[in-house]
């Protein structure tokens, strides 16, 4: 069985993330061989397109690659629409006569992909009819896209994985999500496991803070209905942030394959410490924008946003510390934060070192200098826009006398390589089209991260505050500076718009 033959039905095919993600990722696979010409895609949704339309939407998503007229045509040929309201039932058997048919067409041999690219609240009901009308009853491989949100919390996304248990297994099932698609995130396992100078030192007798900083420009654009629902806490925090966090803390896997990475992710965020209500309060900070301005934009506030209630309590921000409580990371805080409409786009882990024990320049002023006090070595790990790796370590300045000076060993990928290298949603999709799980998450990873989350918000929900403001443009409430303030550190990232706000940059 060729498992490049396959099937594609995306649910929600008239969406913005099959325009923007999908279709151009399937390009990428299909230009590069990955998609044999046995393939055929079922887009479907309620509106009543015909193909030739759906073909002119799927031509549209991927002009910016230039394809030539011929190339746009073949592939767009490969994309069938069908009209359908997942909640009613007759339309299954339709969607099934026309997967029979395309199966016949494309020597397809029943394998089947079924990309679920909607609102969450359909998910169970397209896999029970999945079932129910007969989809699954061919003899190649059948699996199962789910995007984020896995649920609302851990009560409904354990309702949700029940309901999907019901008809798919476990190996069947693939939890996007798209951070694990990251080149720099893949890269955070062969920058501990394949480096001793690092490994080595990877515990809390060496490091003193780990830095998760997933800042966006943008604010809720178009999405105020589902954001309102959301808040930054579960967009972000209960998925992209916890995956990245488990990466990070993880033990060395003993194999570098899918069942043992799992393994010890899943060990690291049980080892996260549960928060008492108390410690909530003392630990985690929330924020919501208000009106401000980004290289001369203005932006308005969330409570203005499109389809966002005007009184609305719901965070754009937040920022917080979690503990791990295990042997290679007690007293190590992992602090985090997330927000919209910040002063740029940019993902980084930043890994703060401890200080040397004892500091012997602190006496040595052999020029007219007073010595500074010596800065922690920090790994940076660029994530997005750039990809790359810094360390910065201590030497001396250039010159008279004896001053320690921090100097930065940088790499960064170049921007060429950055445009060849495939796309999150390119690397996932031929993961599912091979069959490799690796990059999505497991139930008991979702499970323990909304039991995590859920804590969090229980509190915020009883307390039923306002979130601090924080104008558009800036990194977010005093309240996040406040947070590590109050244990002498400071966020390693800042912006160069934040110093200069302050007149600090020169
Ligand atoms: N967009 C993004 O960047 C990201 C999205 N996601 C997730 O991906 C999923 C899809 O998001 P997105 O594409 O933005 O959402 P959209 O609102 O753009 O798309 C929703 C899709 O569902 C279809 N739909 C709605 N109701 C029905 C129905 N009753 N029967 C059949 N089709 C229906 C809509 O088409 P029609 O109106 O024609 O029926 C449309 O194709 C969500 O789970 C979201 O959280 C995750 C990360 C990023
Ligand atoms: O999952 C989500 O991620 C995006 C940010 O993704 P990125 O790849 O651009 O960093 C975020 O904008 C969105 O709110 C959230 O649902």
């Amino acid at each position: 069985m060729d498992t490049k033959n396959v099937l594609i039905t995306i649910f929600g095919g008239t969406g913005d993330l099959a325009k923007r993600k999908l279709y151009p990722s399937l390009f990428r696979l299909y230009q590069k061989g990955n998609l044999s010409d046995n393939f055929a895609v079922i887009g479907t949704a309620r509106r009543p397109w015909s193909d030739e339309t759906y073909h002119e939407v799927v031509k549209e998503s991927i002009a910016s690659f230039q394809p030539s007229d011929k190339e746009a045509q073949d592939f767009a040929s490969h994309f069938y629409y069908q009209s359908h309201n997942v909640k009613d039932t007759d339309h299954y058997d339709v969607l099934n006569n026309l997967s029979d048919r395309l199966d016949e067409k494309y020597d397809i041999q029943g394998n089947r992909i079924f990309y679920l690219a909607m609102s969450p609240n359909f998910f169970g009901t397209i896999v029970s009819r999945l079932k129910s009308q007969g989809m699954l009853d061919t003899k190649g491989y059948h699996r199962v896209i789910i995007e984020k949100p896995f649920g609302n919390d851990y009560q409904s996304a354990t309702q949700l994985n029940d309901e999907i248990n019901q008809v798919f297994s476990e190996e069947e099932i693939y939890r996007i999500d798209h951070y694990l698609g990251k080149e720099m995130i893949q890269n955070i396992s062969a920058i501990r496991f394949a480096n001793l100078i690092f490994e080595s030192i990877w515990n809390n007798r060496y490091i003193d803070n780990i830095q998760i900083s997933l800042a966006e420009e943008v604010g809720v654009e178009e999405r105020g209905g589902y954001y309102d629902q959301s808040g930054a806490l579960k967009d972000m925090v209960q998925n992209h942030i916890l995956q990245m966090l488990s990466l990070l803390a993880m033990e060395p896997p003993v194999a570098f394959s899918e069942k043992e990475i799992r393994t010890e992710k899943i060990k690291a965020l049980e080892s996260i410490r549960m928060y008492s209500e108390e410690e909530v309060r003392n630990n985690f900070v929330r924020g919501q924008y208000v009106e401000g301005e980004i290289d001369n934009h203005s932006f308005k506030g969330y409570r203005d946003e499109e389809n966002v209630d005007e009184n609305s309590l719901t965070e754009t921000f937040v920022a917080g510390k979690f503990l791990i409580d295990n042997f290679r990371w007690s007293g190590v805080p992992f602090y985090i934060r997330t927000g919209k409409h910040l002063t740029e786009k940019g993902t980084r882990i930043n890994v703060v070192f401890k200080q040397v024990p004892v500091n012997v320049f602190k006496n040595s002023v052999t020029g007219p200098y007073e010595q500074k006090r010596l800065e922690p070595n920090v790994l940076t790990i660029y994530i997005q826009p750039t990809e790359g790796f810094s360390l910065t370590i201590n030497g001396k300045e250039i010159g008279q006398g004896f001053q320690t000076d921090p100097i930065k060993l940088e790499h960064r990928n170049s921007a060429d390589l950055i445009e060849n290298t495939p796309e999150a949603y390119e690397k996932l999709l031929l993961d599912v089209l091979n069959g490799d799980g690796t990059n999505f998450t497991h139930w008991d990873e979702v499970a323990q991260s909304w039991r995590i989350v859920d804590r969090i918000r229980e509190t915020w929900d009883k307390d039923q505050k306002t979130p601090p403001g924080y104008s558009a443009g800036t990194m977010g409430p005093k309240e996040a500076y406040q947070l590590l303030e109050k244990e002498d550190r400071h966020w390693i990232w800042e912006p160069d718009e934040w110093y200069r706000q302050r007149g600090l940059l020169k």
